[in-house]
């Protein structure tokens, strides 16, 4: 493999990337992420925490919101560079400018489109006039601040003659900075790379100015097109936390930091990001907006360094280096997760139950070896209390049974009725009220078990397609001092929540009864 090549520019020590983090502003302008003035301050105090070189924290022009963001956080963050964003326009510039009062560091972020589709079809204006607007912007914004960066927007879409030439105007008028947008996320790697090098090669005064690349992710490319524009010259590039931003999002700043710090030898390239606190700020930006990050996304993803296949979980006990490129630390996660499941082998399994003190001959391990898959047919993920269970060959897989449920929505409050068999076969019925059917049924449910669930999420989603289709329900709860989650499946979305709340009150009882049995084993 080759895992190293000229680094860029050949320089002799590692290129210093600056890392201008848009989470604030271009983040913000993914549908349904608006953030609070005081939201914003809470994550840029975190961006500044990452070590990030600019914080982008709004669009003064658009709202007041985005002003009062913009002063607050330029009274309390006062390491990174502050940027705000204006249209070239000269009240978008003095509004941006006075919300920058203050600030230890501020620039000015103008743009204005270039491309021939935006020149013609948006602005309505001719090449002479965009070249000329942005050229008079960036000389006002300097009449304000030293640090000024100037936008192509639809850079990448521009005819190469044209942006060179606007570019070279935004130089010579005052900017620091030129950001190269693929607005569109349209570009490729190849394109990028090339388009960079040459600007930087071809342009009057480019060397003197820092290249920045803010890539989309329409195509999925977003990181890829970042890291070719660092190879072609790039030293700023502009990304969010969990790539989030307009439409398919921004270049996802946790996977690029980590491109260039795994892939090290290859880039030659360093970020001065403290990548302990990606995983914390990719939680807190999600609690922030709402927006959950999905399992398998890279680096900040439940899923980024949890195993559940056998042949991996075996590799990975070997030698962690077979099935993980960084260390879960290294971003921020405690440890890699072994989640037991279906698709787990013995190494997986004995090593847990070793864990947990039952050491076992070959005999003994094919027998809680069979009953591990066996429960695993019942049920997705195999936790520790489920596993001593099964060492104490307490799954009868009997417990409460939901025989009958009617649940109506009628009149001020909803009602539940359900029919249960006992674990031993005995029937019996409860009827409850609740704010809605499911609080209702869970009331039921309570009352009908004696288990007292404290509700932490609720999720209901549709699993299959066509006569397959079913509806699952995710539930997470406290039970005392414990979590415990559960899922059930039905055709009926309220059926498939009684099963999963009676998966966990099955699994409660079973870790109570087993209590006195598993203290005495740890003695
Ligand atoms: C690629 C990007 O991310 S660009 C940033 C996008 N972000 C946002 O748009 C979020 C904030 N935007 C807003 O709150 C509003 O759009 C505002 C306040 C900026 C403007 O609102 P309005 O005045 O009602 O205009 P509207 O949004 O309908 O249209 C945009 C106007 O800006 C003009 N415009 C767009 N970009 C630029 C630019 N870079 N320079 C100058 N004018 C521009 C458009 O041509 C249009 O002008 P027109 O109304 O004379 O036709
Ligand atoms: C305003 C610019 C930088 C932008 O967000 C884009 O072109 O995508
Ligand atoms: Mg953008």
């Amino acid at each position: 493999m080759n895992d190293t090549k000229p680094a860029p520019g050949n320089a002799a020590t590692p290129a210093q990337v600056r890392i201008f983090d848009t989470t604030l502003r271009d983040g913000e302008q993914s549908p349904g992420c608006s953030m609070t003035p005081r939201q914003k301050v809470v994550m840029a105090r975190a961006l500044a925490g990452l070590g990030v070189d600019v914080i982008e924290t709004g669009f003064p022009a658009s709202s007041e919101s985005d002003r009062e963001a913009a002063r607050l956080i330029a009274r309390e963050v006062r390491t990174p560079v502050l940027a705000v964003l204006s249209r070239c326009l000269p009240a978008d510039i003095e509004a941006s400018a006075r919300a920058l009062d203050g600030a230890a560091r501020p620039r000015l972020h103008v743009f204005i489109s270039t491309s021939a589709l935006h020149r013609e079809h948006k602005l309505r204006m001719s090449k002479a006039q965009v070249l000329d607007t942005a050229a008079a912007c960036v000389a006002q914004a300097r009449g304000f601040v030293d640090d000024v960066e100037f936008s192509t927007e639809d850079g990448t879409r521009t005819e190469r003659e044209f942006l060179a030439e606007v570019v070279g105007a935004a130089i010579a008028a005052g900017a620091t900075t030129i950001n190269v947008p693929d607005t569109l996320g349209y570009t490729t790697p190849e394109e990028m790379r090339a388009l960079f090098a040459h600007l930087i090669a071809t342009v009057p005064g480019a060397r003197e100015v820092v290249f920045s690349a803010h890539c989309h992710d329409d195509l999925g490319m977003a990181v890829a097109n970042s890291l070719a524009a660092i190879e072609g010259g790039a030293r700023q590039v502009e990304c969010t936390i969990n790539g989030i931003g307009e439409r398919a999002g921004n270049c996802a700043m946790e996977e690029l930091v980590m491109a260039l710090k795994v892939r090290g030898a290859w880039y030659n390239a360093d970020t001065g990001i403290d990548t302990r606190q990606l995983v914390p700020a990719s939680k807190l930006l999600s609690r922030l907006v709402g927006m959950p990050v999905q399992r398998n996304k890279a680096v900040v993803g439940a899923n980024a360094f949890a195993h559940e296949s056998g042949i991996h979980q075996h590799g990975m006990l070997r030698h962690r280096g077979t099935y993980e490129i960084m260390n879960p630390e290294d971003v921020g996660w405690p440890a890699s997760k072994m989640v037991l499941g279906r698709h787990s082998g013995r190494a997986a399994v004995s090593h847990r139950l070793r864990a947990l003190g039952y050491t076992l001959g070959e005999g003994q391990l094919d027998q809680a070896f069979a009953g591990f898959k066996a429960l695993c047919e019942r049920q997705r993920v195999v936790e520790d209390r489920d596993l001593e269970a099964l060492m104490h060959g307490d799954i009868r897989g009997d417990g409460f049974r939901l025989a009958s449920m009617t649940v109506s929505d009628r009149g001020q409050r909803a009602s539940a009725e359900i029919e249960l068999s006992d674990p031993d076969g005995r029937s019996i019925g409860k009827r409850a009220l609740g704010d809605g059917p499911v609080d209702a049924l869970f009331s039921a449910l309570a009352a009908a078990t004696g288990v007292d669930l404290q509700l932490e999420s609720y999720q209901v989603h549709s699993v299959g397609i066509g006569a397959d289709a079913r509806g699952e329900a995710n539930l997470s709860v406290r039970c005392g001092d414990d979590a415990w989650e559960g899922t059930g499946t039905s055709t009926d979305v309220i059926e498939a929540s009684a099963l999963a709340w009676l998966d966990i009150a099955n699994r409660v009882l079973r870790a109570r009864q087993l209590q006195p049995q598993r203290q005495a084993a740890h003695a």
